[in-house]
């Protein structure tokens, strides 16, 4: 089993060199990946310490950039903090607005849930 971080600790992380994200339950460490990052330095540290899963489907993010994201995955949320914390996280269906939050994938692409795994 991954291991589980509380939202507690990602807070800790929330500098521009010491940086964690929660994404979709999932927390990343980009600290190293944060000068590197296409959409820069800026929009990842705006996120530092927090879920950033809004942001980070706001921006459309390419399939490419969920394969990149993998390199940076150092555990899960919480489960205690799942419920309180992040009520789009488990819904991998698009918006009525048309706000696919998985809008660069292929139609046949599984639930957004199971890429990351
Ligand atoms: C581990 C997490 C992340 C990875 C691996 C990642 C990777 C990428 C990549 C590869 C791109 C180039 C475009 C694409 O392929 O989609 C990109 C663009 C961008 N990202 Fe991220 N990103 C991450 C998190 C975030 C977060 C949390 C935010 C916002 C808070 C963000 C904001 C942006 C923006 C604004 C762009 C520029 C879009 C554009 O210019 O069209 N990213 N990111």
């Amino acid at each position: 089993m991954a291991k589980e971080i509380s939202l507690a600790t990602v807070k800790k992380h929330n500098k521009a060199d010491d940086l964690w994200i929660v994404i979709e339950n999932k927390v990343y460490d980009v600290t190293k990946f944060r000068l590197e990052h296409p959409g820069g330095e800026d929009s990842l540290v705006d996120v530092a310490g927090r879920d950033g899963t809004k942001e980070f489907i706001d921006v459309g993010h390419s399939l490419e950039a969920r394969e990149i994201m993998k390199k940076f995955y150092i555990g899960d949320l919480a489960a205690a903090d799942i419920k309180k914390n992040s009520p789009i996280s488990t819904s991998a269906t698009p918006t009525e607005t048309g706000e696919a939050s998985i809008s660069n994938a292929p139609p046949t692409a599984p639930k957004q849930c199971c890429i990351l795994h």
